[in-house]
């Protein structure tokens, strides 16, 4: 059963995913599968399936009402009421969830993470531990160009224009106020080691904590 959520924020391409997965991986190499599990916000994008592919690449992908984000509410719930949940899986090539889901079951720790977790209020409650991940957005826009090009199938114009018109004003107006929001703001991302491991010790005095309530 489910007992600590510990959310992870910030810009696109500041490192959450990074600094997630490291802290995933290498814990999960050590501890039973059933202490551990990770979700990506980017999985609850709306689905969008029913809609041309030239009227998807015009969603604002980073204003809130593109999740839905009370599925993910829907879907926390049951992970802390000791049920397992089918988890979307996301294509960023189609811009809609693909046919497969990814089964997470309910871990005694979880991490998510993602950019606007912290935007609403009912999804923030959910949240036992919330990191805001720090990196200028001349950063994050320079490594934004490189993975969506290389991973999410898009173009230097594309990702351009999409920043000035979405990504940089979304972030003004949602993202960088949930910092206020969290209790610990995280530098150099990915490969803050200190941070990394800070997160480590806690995750594993939270599961001895709650190994030795069960
Ligand atoms: N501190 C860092 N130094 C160098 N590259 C990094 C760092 N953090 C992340 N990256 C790289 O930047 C890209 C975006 O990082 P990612 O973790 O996917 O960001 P996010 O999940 O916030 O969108 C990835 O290619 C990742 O390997
Ligand atoms: N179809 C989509 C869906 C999302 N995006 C962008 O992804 C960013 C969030 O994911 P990160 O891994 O970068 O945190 C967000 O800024 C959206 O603009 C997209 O481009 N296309």
């Amino acid at each position: 059963m489910t007992k600590t959520i510990i959310a992870i924020v910030g810009a696109s391409a500041s490192g959450k995913s990074l600094f997630a997965q490291t802290i995933y991986q290498e814990l999960s190499a050590q501890i039973p599968a059933k202490d551990l599990a990770i979700i990506e916000e980017d999985a609850y994008y709306r689905d969008q399936s029913h809609l041309p592919i030239k009227n998807r690449t015009a969603t604002n992908y980073d204003h809130p009402d593109a999740f839905e984000h009370e599925l993910l509410v829907e879907h926390l719930e049951s992970l802390r009421s000791g049920q397992s949940v089918d988890v979307p899986v996301y294509d960023y090539n189609l811009h809609t969830r693909s046919d497969i889901t990814r089964r997470v079951e309910p871990a005694t720790v979880v991490i998510i993470e993602g950019i606007l977790l912290l935007s609403d209020e009912t999804l923030r409650e959910q949240f036992d531990i919330k990191l805001f991940i720090d990196t200028p957005l001349d950063i994050c826009l320079l490594r934004r160009i490189a993975r969506d090009i290389q991973e999410r199938g898009r173009t230097l114009e594309s990702v351009s224009q999409q920043y000035e018109s979405t990504v940089r004003p979304m972030f003004y107006e949602f993202i960088e106020p949930c910092k206020n929001h969290a209790d610990i703001v995280v530098t150099r991302g990915g490969k803050n080691r200190i941070a990394i491991d800070l997160v480590k010790h806690k995750i594993r005095a939270l599961l001895n904590t709650h190994n030795v309530n069960d």
